[in-house]
């Protein structure tokens, strides 16, 4: 049976007359990489706080790491890290320093072995002795990361770890992120990037205008829209014509020698093509099973790109 880290039912919350979260469920198993997908604005921020306890819902129930938010706020923060906002980094602190501070807060067995592990873990040794404020933004956002990681806790918050990083900063958080899920860490992710989402989560939510409009693995919501198909390729016409004959629905592509079928992806629909198929004696050279991404996914899901949302935010 998976436990779960982080469960919500029924989540509202409004501010004024604006209804910002209106009737939020979300389940992250333990162990896992949870992502809330949306754009500027869709109550991700809000969702957030509210899980790490740093603001009260209007109605629903929250439980994190067995706890509950509002009756039992302290539990819950013990057992959680929040990094994103770079709010507990001291800029004209050095790195070792800042580290050095989180340990004082919160009084962990060999504090200066902790400090030093950490540096090393997260690259951080030969800038360990300057200020923060000559480091780049890959060196912070894993500074915040590594100081969240002092008081060891099983459920991290990361809002959006690497937005702003070039693509080298961005692998190297990623796979500090999978090195954590790794050993048992629960990680909850909000992010703007969906190739991010796509990488590191198991399930995604995909939040819009305070309402979660699809909620899955990365393969399941690809699947929901429309453009999942399976491309078969032949090594003659004669084949493609034989397959184009039997398939309904499909489309050809003559100089390629391939067959697009439309379909779901799912196990039974593959069947039954490959039964077809074989019904048919006709044999495909090649089989790929096409799936849009989760831009694409997005659009369809809410009507509007991540990217024209933030456009129209600005
Ligand atoms: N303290 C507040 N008072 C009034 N309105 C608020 C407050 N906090 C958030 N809101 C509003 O609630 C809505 C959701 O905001 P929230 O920050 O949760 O969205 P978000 O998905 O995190 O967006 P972003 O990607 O921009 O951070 C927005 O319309 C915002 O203006």
């Amino acid at each position: 049976m998976t436990t779960s880290a982080i469960t919500a039912t029924g989540l509202r919350k409004s501010y004024q007359d604006k209804v910002v979260l209106d009737g939020i469920d979300l389940d992250v198993a333990a162990g896992t990489v949870f992502s809330l997908l949306g754009p500027n604005g869709a109550g991700k921020t809000t969702t957030v706080n509210i899980l790490t306890t740093l603001a009260k819902a209007d109605g629903g129930s929250v439980r994190v790491a067995g706890h509950d938010v509002d009756r039992e706020a302290k539990a819950v923060r013990k057992a959680i890290g929040v990094t994103g906002q770079f709010a507990a980094v001291d800029e004209l602190l050095t790195g070792q320093e800042n580290l050095q501070l989180m340990v004082d807060l919160s009084p962990v067995g060999d504090g200066k072995r902790v400090v030093g592990e950490l540096l090393e873990r997260f690259e951080l040794t030969e800038a360990a002795r300057k200020p923060v404020s000559t480091y780049s933004g890959g060196m912070r956002r894993k500074l915040d990361l590594a100081m969240t990681l002092v008081g060891d806790p099983r459920i991290i918050f990361l809002d959006e770890p690497t937005t702003g990083l070039d693509p080298r900063s961005r692998r190297t958080m990623w796979t500090i992120v999978k090195d954590l899920v790794a050993d048992g860490v629960t990680i909850f992710l909000t992010t703007q990037y969906l190739d991010e989402a796509d990488q590191l989560a198991d399930g995604i939510a995909v939040l819009d205008r305070g309402r979660l409009v699809a909620q899955g693995t990365p393969g399941e919501l690809k699947r929901q829209i429309p453009g999942t198909h399976v491309r078969l390729r032949f090594t003659s016409v004669a084949e493609l014509d034989a397959a184009a004959r039997v398939i309904t629905g499909s489309s050809r592509d003559d100089d390629a020698l391939t067959l697009r079928v439309p379909g779901d992806g799912g196990t039974k629909s593959l069947r039954n093509l490959l039964d077809r198929l074989d019904e048919y004696a006709i044999n495909a050279e090649e089989f790929s099973v096409h799936t849009p991404d989760l831009d694409d996914v997005f659009l369809a899901l809410t009507g509007h790109t991540v990217s024209n949302s933030e456009v129209a935010a600005k």
